[in-house]
C-alpha cells in the first residue's frame, strides 16, 4: 500500500504503466482515452467537460474514478462506454474504435462487450434474481454458460437468493443482482457508477468485495465511477480528474492516501478560484 504515490501535475499514463492484466496478446490496455474532449452547449453556456485526456485503463484490474462534482468523472466513463459520442479524440475499447461507431454498432456494443452497474440496481421487479441475472443473455437470445453462472453466482453469494424478487432483497443482495447481472455475459470490461452509491457500509463491502473478487478471481475488467474514499480503496488503481483533465493518480490505494489526495485537489481547486477571483477584480 502507498500512501505517498499520489502524482501531481498533468499525467500522461501510458499502456506499460497502466496494462496488469492477462498476459499474452491481450496483455494491452481494456480501453484507452487519447486528446478525448468532450463539450457541452454553446457560447456563453458552453462546458468543456472533458479537456484532452488521455488514459488507458488497466485490463484484469479495478479502476476508480475520483474527482471534485462537474470534475467529468460520469462524461468520461460514458464516453468510454459508449453512452456519449465524444466532441474530439478517440477511445479503444478491447481493441474496437469505440469513438468511429455507429448508433447501431454501439447499441450492439453496449450488448454484447460491455456490462453496466448503476447507482439505482434497475432490476426487473416482477422478475426472480436469477431471471433479472440472466436477462441480458435472454434478451441477446444468447446460451447462458450454466459453469460460469454457477461461478458468478459463488462469487456473489446470492445462491440461496436466486428465486427471490427484488422487493424481498436487501439493497446490497439487489446490488449484487446487479453486479451479477453485468458480469454474466462475460462482457470485455464493466463500467460502475456509483454502485454503492445508495448502499450502508457493509452491504457497500459486499458489492466492492464482489467487484475485487470479480477482478481477481474471474479475470474481470472493472472501471468505477466513485466519491467514496473507502470505496476506491478496493481499486487497483484511482484516477483523480479535475476540471475535465487527469490530474493525478494512486496506485494500490489506501483511504487515507485518497483522502489527501481529494483534500489536495480540492484546495487547489480553491486556490485556482480564489485567483480567478483576484483575477476578474483587476479587470474591473
Ligand atoms: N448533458 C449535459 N449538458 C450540459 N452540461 C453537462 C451535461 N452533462 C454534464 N455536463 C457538465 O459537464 C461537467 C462534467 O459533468 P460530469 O457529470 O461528468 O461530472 P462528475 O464529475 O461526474 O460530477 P458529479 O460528481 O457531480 O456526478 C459539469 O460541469 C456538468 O455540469
Amino acid at each position: 500500500m502507498k500512501d505517498d504515490a499520489m502524482s501531481t501535475g498533468e499525467l500522461t499514463m501510458t499502456a506499460t504503466q497502466a496494462g496488469a492484466g492477462a498476459g499474452g496478446a491481450d496483455d494491452g490496455p481494456i480501453a484507452t482515452a487519447r486528446g478525448l474532449v468532450k463539450v457541452y452547449g454553446r457560447g456563453q453556456t458552453q462546458v468543456r467537460a472533458l479537456d484532452e485526456v488521455d488514459v488507458d485503463l488497466g485490463r484484469g484490474e479495478l479502476t476508480a474514478i475520483m474527482g471534485p462534482s462537474g470534475s467529468g468523472k460520469s462524461t468520461l466513463m460514458h464516453c468510454l462506454a459508449g453512452l456519449d459520442k465524444p466532441t474530439d479524440g478517440t477511445v479503444v475499447v478491447d481493441g474496437e474504435v469505440v469513438s468511429a461507431m455507429s448508433e447501431r454498432q454501439l447499441t450492439r456494443l453496449r450488448r454484447t462487450r460491455i456490462g453496466f452497474i448503476f447507482q439505482a440496481f434497475n432490476l426487473v421487479p416482477t422478475l426472480t434474481a436469477l431471471e433479472n441475472i440472466t436477462l441480458p443473455l435472454d434478451i441477446a437470445r444468447r446460451p447462458v454458460d450454466r459453469a460460469y453462472l454457477d461461478a458468478v453466482v459463488e462469487a456473489v453469494g446470492l445462491a440461496d437468493r436466486l428465486t427471490h424478487k427484488p422487493s424481498e432483497l436487501s439493497g446490497g443482495q439487489q446490488q449484487r443482482v446487479a453486479c451479477a447481472r453485468a458480469l454474466v455475459s462475460r462482457p470485455s470490461v464493466v463500467f460502475a457508477d456509483e454502485p454503492t452509491g445508495n448502499l450502508d457500509s457493509t452491504s457497500s463491502g459486499e458489492v466492492l468485495g464482489f467487484l475485487r473478487r470479480s477482478v481477481d478471481e474471474l479475470g474481470q475488467s472493472v472501471v468505477m465511477v466513485t466519491h467514496d474514499p473507502a470505496a476506491a480503496s478496493w481499486a487497483h488503481r484511482v484516477l483523480f480528474l479535475a476540471d475535465g483533465r487527469l490530474v493525478g493518480e494512486i496506485v494500490d490505494p489506501t483511504q487515507s492516501a485518497v483522502l489527501d489526495a481529494l483534500g489536495e485537489l480540492s484546495a487547489r481547486g480553491a486556490g485556482r478560484r480564489r485567483a480567478a477571483a483576484a483575477d476578474a477584480g483587476a479587470k474591473r
